[in-house]
């Protein structure tokens, strides 16, 4: 074997060496494996253009044309892949470079070849799986988003149409901060990225091309660049808009006294113990009223449960009309009703029970009779009142203090107003 041979058997690639008509003058070991050869012998003498794929032949022939040419001499011609049948008729893809070269004496072409057919199958699945994360992208309910480290939108998806109404590229170059309505979302979730480079279903608002503000849930991490540097952040936000009412609605259903309106009883003592800890904490007064309605069950008795939820209704709507809009009022029960005056001392919130019990007087209530004349009744109610003492050691005392002055004044006569804690002259504070 000459210098040559050997050299062709050491290739790693595939390696033919052909006439310039493109009859197989020699093959390596590498091309007689690529073309499913029994062994070279089987290829010499064939034409190299039998295992071209038909589709292919036209371009393979002119490649060979132009690397024969003068002006081409010793330089190969760029690769290109063609699709190859091998002789046991598989098809691979193979990228194919070649050569002009003397071989023992005579003009020849020295092709070279690599199988690229698994590539190319690799190549398929990565266009497909492309494919399918644009179509999932593009039709995906959230909003796929990245900035840069000083906030300004890189690159936001399709989804932003639907979410805000906006073209993608109407958001990109500019930062996010014109788009939430309260500037506090934003610096909350800027101190939560930075503080634990992620957030999973962080709430925030986003004002809509038409107006409308919508809630929104985000889930983003940090990015940081190759010298760790912050880079900006990645992620996606969605429209929960739906969810927040149902859950807003939720909520309003869980605390409000269905017939009055107003706070029902969990949600009263959980207002009074939040007001209670305040008042603690900055020792500032805090005054509480406990309302019934006195002989409530004869109105049941003379004019019907329904009229007696009617009788409620006015009565609530009364006391709320009595107070400011910033007291906390809620039915603790029955007919028995709370009021939480804040920064008020007893001297004051007597003042305000004063007042509610006239306005309970005055409420012309009636009721029609079978014979469509009218039943016109009153009602009174009597009220007990306590304040913040300092040596109350937690909400239950000042609700028990305010219970038994509303016990006193039902014991001594009702329609009336019972102090506790009137002995301190200045709520102890
Ligand atoms: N119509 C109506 N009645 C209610 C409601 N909740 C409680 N009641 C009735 O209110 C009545 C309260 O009666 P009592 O606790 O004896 O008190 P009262 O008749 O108001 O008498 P005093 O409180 O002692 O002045 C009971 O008959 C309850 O059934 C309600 O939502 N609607």
């Amino acid at each position: 074997m000459d210098h040559d041979q050997e050299l062709l058997q050491l290739l790693p690639a595939a390696a033919l060496v052909v006439t310039p008509e493109g009859v197989i003058l020699r093959a390596n070991a590498a091309g007689v494996a690529l073309l499913e050869a029994d062994s070279e012998q089987a290829l010499l003498g064939r034409i190299l253009g039998h295992f071209v794929h038909p589709m292919d032949k036209a371009r393979s022939s002119q490649r060979i044309e132009r690397v024969k040419q003068p002006d081409h001499a010793g330089r190969p011609n760029k690769s290109s892949e063609f699709r190859v049948r091998t002789d046991k008729g598989q098809l691979r893809m193979v990228l194919v470079a070649s050569v002009a070269i003397e071989w023992q004496g005579a003009p020849a072409l020295l092709m070279c070849g690599m199988d690229m057919t698994h590539q190319s199958e690799i190549q398929e699945q990565l266009r497909e799986s492309e494919h399918n994360f644009r179509r999932l992208f593009d039709n995906m309910q959230d909003v796929y988003y990245r900035t840069d480290a000083q906030g300004v939108v890189q690159h936001v998806g399709p989804g932003v149409r639907r979410v805000l109404g906006y073209e993608p590229h109407e958001i990109e170059g500019r930062t996010a901060e014109s788009y939430y309505p309260q500037s506090k979302d934003r610096d909350a979730f800027k101190a939560a990225i930075q503080e634990k480079g992620e957030v999973a279903d962080f709430p925030g608002q986003m004002v809509r091309r038409d107006g409308v503000v919508i809630d929104i849930s985000i889930s983003s991490h940090a990015l940081y660049d190759h010298q760790g540097q912050f880079a900006g952040v990645e992620g996606i936000y969605r429209d929960v808009t739906q969810r927040k009412n149902l859950e807003r609605e939720l909520q309003r259903l869980a605390t409000t006294d269905m017939l009055t309106g107003m706070a029902n009883r969990r949600a009263f003592l959980e207002t009074a113990e939040a007001a209670y800890q305040t008042a603690r904490t900055q020792h500032t007064p805090l005054t509480l009223l406990m309302l019934d309605v006195d002989h409530f069950k004869s109105i049941n008795d003379r004019f019907g449960h329904l009229e007696g939820d009617r009788a409620l209704v006015a009565f609530a709507r009364a006391v709320m009309e009595g107070l400011r809009p910033g007291d906390a009022v809620g039915r603790l029960g029955g007919e028995e009703f709370g009021v939480l005056l804040q920064g008020t001392t007893l001297a004051q919130g007597h003042e305000v029970a004063v007042r509610l019990l006239n306005c309970v007087r005055t409420l012309e209530l009636g009721v029609a009779d079978a014979g469509h004349g009218s039943h016109r009744y009153r009602i009174t109610a009597s009220l007990g009142l306590g304040t913040l003492r300092g040596s109350d050691r937690s909400l239950r005392d000042l609700l028990d203090r305010a219970d038994q002055a509303l016990y006193q004044a039902k014991h001594e006569g009702r329609d009336r107003i019972a102090l506790a804690d009137a002995d301190l002259d200045n709520q102890g504070y």
